[in-house]
């Protein structure tokens, strides 16, 4: 009796078991569903100002969204240049399209380096990842010899303490702030 009792009570806690793991499944599913939808940048400021929303989900987010940006307002400028220069490069830009299908300032895009698309003050052309203690401090340094290098005088700390701030601020706030 004690026996049958006791395989009752282990069939119930074993179905209870999978039922709550099952309702966790759903609950943590439809969380990620309605909740990764949104952007991981909460700078309306930003995102308002420079672009339109990105397809593009999770961290690629931040990247995607960067070379939408670029790619925008670079087909402005260059699209306007041609315009200044005359009917003709105009025209060219006409041709490239109807020629090949493709977008004539794509393929200007390709030819062009990450400063002249993004502007040399805009973001860093390149970063020192460290562990605390690991010498990079020094490494920032020797770099900052160069005399073509401008470099922070403090660390920004963007990417762990100040990401919701946004891209406004790592670029012109970050960088005025300290040189
Ligand atoms: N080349 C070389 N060899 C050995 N040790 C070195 C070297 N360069 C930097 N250091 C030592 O690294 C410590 C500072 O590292 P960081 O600048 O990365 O520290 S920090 O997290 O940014 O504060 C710091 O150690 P502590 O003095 O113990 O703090 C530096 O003395």
């Amino acid at each position: 009796m004690a026996h049958r009792f006791l395989s009752s009570t282990n069939r119930f806690s074993a179905r209870f078991a999978f039922m709550f793991t099952v309702s966790l499944s759903c609950t943590y599913l439809c969380y990620n569903i309605i909740f990764c939808r949104s952007t991981i940048m909460t700078n309306q400021g930003y995102e308002g100002k420079r672009c339109p929303p990105s397809k593009n989900a999770g961290g690629k987010k931040l990247l995607g969204k960067l070379d939408d940006c670029a790619s925008q307002e670079v087909r402005y400028a260059l699209h306007d240049s041609a315009a200044q220069r005359g009917p003709s490069d105009l025209r060219d830009q006409q041709k490239v399209r109807a020629s090949s299908g493709s977008n004539w300032a794509d393929m200007k895009l390709k030819n062009m380096t990450v400063a002249q698309k993004y502007g040399s003050k805009k973001l860093p052309n390149a970063l020192i990842v460290g562990v605390k203690k690991g010498g990079t401090r020094a490494v920032l340094e020797f770099i900052r010899i160069h005399p073509d290098v401008r470099a922070l005088g403090t660390e920004p700390h963007f990417f762990d303490r100040n990401y919701d701030r946004g891209l406004d601020w790592y670029s012109l706030d970050a960088i005025n702030a300290i040189v």
